[in-house]
């Protein structure tokens, strides 16, 4: 059966579509988040003929945002998101018609590279989406101590500020920070404007016995270098306070870092500091001296990547090796991608191009989107994911696509 995926121009069927998949009532909140996240024109949606009448029997959206890359360019991409199926509609092919109709819109629109945060592993992978950043989320005690000796003089220079998400300005602040820091932590991906604009929008239902997300700015020489996101949850045990702190992204150089990741072990009435988003190669784990430094430590995918357009994202990034290998890619649902290319890295720079010559390598696209941030995918070909017809080949693609420092995972979206 063809499903027919098109522009949905009715906000609220839209809503009530994905408030039913995600369980939740549509509130006058819910569609100031919808016009702050989600253009217009970019809620799309499947009205299967014998779906329901009053809600779509699917939906998806598009966040236009940019990314960083090795090397440090910020690139734009197709941040995707909002994706449900009706309940009532489940495993007919819905979503297979609506990443199929996202990957051909996204090309025809000329973004080589779309992204998402899944909500389960299984789910992406058939789309030709790899998992291009992980990132650990780690408990710290109070007064946990950090040692780096060569960053204490530029870190005495810093100072911490601390605001409320909803404060005149600030979202604008956070995002000039998060530009002017992208291009050093490849990974990182920034919203527009809206986009910060939403974090602050927290409606008292939401919140509920929650305080407000407060931002804390490092400070030099009056200039914003870098903010991390906080909340704290108050509780008390045995007479002494034990509450938590909840910490979001760490923006800024390692210095601006070091500074707010000092301020949020120290808050007052606070026992444990929950740090939601660190990357596999962060300062932090280096600070405390390993993960045996830190309380619980737990990993997960955190970016998934998709080359929609193989041949333009290839040369949009740097690469720390060279490389000179055939590949035949299999892509079932962005077919132009398909078949065999000549991928290079030289000098730094990548080219992809067409090529009759026998493939070294037989690979899925998702294995490329794995390893276009810099992630290690050196071991997929051990774990039987990768093909390799002339030895040597998967480890000459796969240490070009690896950089030094693990890819920065990114702020959910
Ligand atoms: C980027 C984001 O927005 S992430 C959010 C994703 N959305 C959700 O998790 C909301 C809850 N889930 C849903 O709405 C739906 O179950 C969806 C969107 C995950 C799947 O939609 P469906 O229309 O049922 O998928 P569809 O019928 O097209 O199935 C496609 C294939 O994926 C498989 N699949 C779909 N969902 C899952 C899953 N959760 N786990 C494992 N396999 C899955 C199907 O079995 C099918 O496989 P097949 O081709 O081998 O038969």
């Amino acid at each position: 059966m063809d499903i027919d995926v098109r522009p949905s121009e009715d906000a609220e069927k839209y809503l009530a579509t994905d408030q039913l998949v995600w369980f939740g009532e549509v509130t006058d909140a819910d569609i100031e988040h919808l016009r702050l996240g989600l253009p217009e024109d970019q809620r799309f949606a499947v009205d299967l003929p014998d779906g329901p009448q009053d809600l779509h029997s699917g939906v998806y959206g598009v966040r236009p945002m940019e990314m960083s890359l090795p090397g440090g360019s910020v690139v734009p991409i197709a941040g995707l998101t909002w994706v449900g199926v009706h309940p009532d509609s489940r495993r007919r092919g819905v979503l297979v018609a609506m990443m199929t109709d996202h990957l051909a819109r996204t090309h025809d629109d000329g973004i080589a590279i779309s992204a998402l945060h899944a909500s389960e592993a299984a789910i992406y992978g058939r789309y030709g989406y790899g998992i291009a950043a992980l990132t650990h989320q780690v408990d710290l005690g109070r007064g946990t101590t950090f040692t780096a000796p060569h960053l204490e003089d530029e870190v005495a220079g810093i100072t911490t500020q601390l605001v409320t998400m909803s404060d005149p300005g600030v979202a604008e602040r956070m995002r000039a920070c998060q530009l002017a820091h992208a291009g050093d932590f490849p990974g990182t991906i920034v919203g527009s404007s809206d986009f910060f604009s939403l974090m602050s929008l927290e409606p008292p239902e939401q919140l509920r016995d929650k305080e407000r997300r407060r931002i804390i700015f490092a400070r030099r020489n009056g200039e914003d270098v870098g903010f991390t996101g906080l909340r704290r949850e108050d509780k008390w045990e045995n007479a002494r306070p034990s509450g938590t702190v909840v910490v979001g992204t760490f923006t800024g150089g390692p210095a601006a870092r070091l500074a707010l990741a000092r301020r949020v072990v120290d808050l007052d009435l606070m026992g444990t500091t929950k740090l939601e988003n660190i990357g596999l190669d962060d300062p932090i784990l280096g600070w405390v001296g390993g993960p045996r430094g830190t309380g619980d430590i737990k990993t997960w995918d955190s970016t998934w990547v998709r080359l929609v357009d193989l041949g333009a994202a290839w040369p949009l990034r740097a690469y720390e090796a060279d490389c000179d290998v055939v590949v035949e890619v299999e892509d079932r649902y962005a077919p132009w991608n398909a078949g065999r290319w000549r991928l290079t890295a030289s000098a730094g720079s990548g080219s992809a191009e067409r090529t009759d010559a026998a493939a070294d390598l037989t690979l899925d696209v998702n294995v490329l989107g794995a390893g276009f941030l810099g992630h290690g995918i050196g071991g997929l070909l051990r774990a039987g994911l990768v093909s390799e017809h002339r030895p040597g080949a998967y480890a000459e693609l796969a240490r070009a696509l690896r950089t030094l420092v693990a890819p920065e995972p990114s702020i959910g979206f």
